[in-house]
């Protein structure tokens, strides 16, 4: 296999003495689904904030395109960060703001692209996301699901190489899910960014990841492709994966 996009090796990280990262390792590939999984308080997040800088390991180091990003130079990290995009649980959308300046919010920021320019982009990804007639909407105004979509526009706005997804699905009815699951898929593929997400959806999610990582105790215990991640008889895979199936716990 290529080497991975971005590379957790030996990350250690604790808060006091909560050990959330004790030696964990995690490769995720480019242009592939991963889904990281693993009970609540496990540490999914405190590791998609690594990845953005949010938060800094205590030892270890992770790699991005074979870079150890804590060597990166303030010009590197800036190119990188652009390269970078993620949609948090609450979709993290501004009320006061609308359909259009929440999507273009990203590229006013980040780059020096002309109003017309902007307009275009924004209008593209509308367009593409199935939220045409909602741009000068407020989120408020708009169901969850199509909240959803906004923030994907907006996160796709720059053309990220990677994107991160945490926890998407929170507080969506059965059939919202399986539409924002569809959306990831479908947009995955058409836009080859590599994606991890952090789910609790069990097993759906397992229908469009293409590798799944199970975090516990502060490490990967088990990465693999979906396939074989299903068949392993670590029990307490088994029990985690089985247990939620059957009872339809949140975990
Ligand atoms: N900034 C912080 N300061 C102190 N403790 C923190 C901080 N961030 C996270 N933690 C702790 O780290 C642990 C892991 O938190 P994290 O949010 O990553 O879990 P999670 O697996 O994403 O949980 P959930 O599935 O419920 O969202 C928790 O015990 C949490 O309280």
């Amino acid at each position: 296999m290529t080497t991975p996009l971005i590379e957790f090796v030996n990350v250690k990280k604790r808060f006091g003495n909560i050990r959330v990262m004790d030696g964990l390792n995690l490769s995720i590939h480019r242009g592939q689904i991963t889904a990281v999984i693993g009970k609540s308080g496990s540490g999914k997040s405190v590791l998609l904030k690594h990845i953005i800088g949010l938060e800094e390991q205590d030892s270890g180091s992770i790699f991005y395109d074979g870079r150890d990003m804590a060597q990166m130079d303030r010009t590197a990290r800036r190119k990188f960060k652009k390269r970078v995009s993620y949609m948090f649980q609450d979709n993290a959308l501004f009320d006061a703001m609308t359909v259009f300046e929440n999507i273009a919010l990203p590229i006013v920021e980040k780059s020096t692209l002309s109003r017309e320019e902007i307009k275009e982009r924004v209008l593209t990804r509308v367009n593409q996301l199935d939220i045409t007639g909602t741009e000068e909407k407020y989120p408020a105004q708009l169901s969850g699901g199509m909240r959803k979509r906004v923030a994907l526009a907006r996160a796709l706005i720059t053309d990220p190489e990677v994107v991160l997804f945490d926890e998407p699905t929170t507080g969506l009815d059965p059939v919202r899910k399986q539409g924002v699951h569809g959306m990831i898929k479908e947009y995955q593929a058409q836009f080859g960014f590599t994606a991890l997400v952090v789910s609790h959806e069990i097993p759906e999610i397992f229908d469009i990841a293409q590798q799944v990582a199970m975090l516990d105790q502060g490490k990967i215990i088990l990465q693999d492709n979906t396939e074989q991640f299903l068949r392993t008889n670590l029990d307490v895979v088994r029990c985690f994966i089985h247990g939620k199936e059957k009872t339809g716990e949140k975990i």
